[in-house]
């Protein structure tokens, strides 16, 4: 199976080959423009991140399917504080399906620069003190004692993205 992934951050990557190997992926990895802010603000802004990362990554190669995965923050309805979301998209090039990942509340200083504007990679390192956290086990690992950490969380959006294509359940939907 061909997939084209539509970002060059290696844990993106390595997210797709990992929680795919039983179908043996190849994938390619495509740097594309997501078409929305670097640091998505809403649960809207990074789904759509990840529709256009997916999109724009198959219109690029010949793979079967388009991986989009997309982080974003977001205040959510009945939950405290500003929470890190991650939404992951799969395209075959007429029907695209949308999963999320896990979802983490950011403590209240990173919540605070990430307000005014800041993207939460940079605010992430200054606060581990490391460089591209992003690259590596993210805010993820970092926020949880590495009980996750970027990869798998990222795994999760793919798996429940994928999900629609892999299983008969959503058949009647279309
Ligand atoms: O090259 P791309 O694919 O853009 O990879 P990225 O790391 O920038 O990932 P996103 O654009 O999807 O994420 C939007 C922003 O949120 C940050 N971010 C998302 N998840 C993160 C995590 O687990 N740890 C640190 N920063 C994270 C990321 O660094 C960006 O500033
Ligand atoms: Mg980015």
């Amino acid at each position: 199976m061909e997939l084209a992934v539509g970002s060059t951050n290696p844990v993106k990557i390595d997210a797709v080959e990992r929680t795919l190997e039983r179908y043996e992926p190849t994938v390619i990895a495509v740097g594309v423009d997501s078409g929305v802010d670097e640091q998505p603000r809403s649960i809207a802004e990074t789904v759509t991140g990840a529709e256009n990362r997916a999109r724009r990554a198959l219109a690029a190669t010949d793979a079967d399917y388009g991986v989009g995965l997309e982080g974003g923050v977001a205040r959510l309805e009945g939950v405290p504080g500003l929470s890190l979301i991650m939404w992951g998209a799969v395209t075959d090039g007429d029907r695209t399906e949308r999963g999320g990942g896990p979802t983490l509340r950011l403590p209240e200083s990173v919540a605070r620069e990430v307000s005014d504007g800041a993207e939460l990679g940079p605010v992430m390192d200054d606060l581990l003190g490391t460089e591209n956290v992003a690259q590596r086990e993210g805010a993820a690992g970092a926020l949880t004692g590495g009980l996750t950490d970027r990869t798998r969380a990222l795994g999760d959006a793919v798996a429940t993205s994928f999900g629609p294509f892999v299983t008969e359940y959503y058949d009647t939907d279309r």
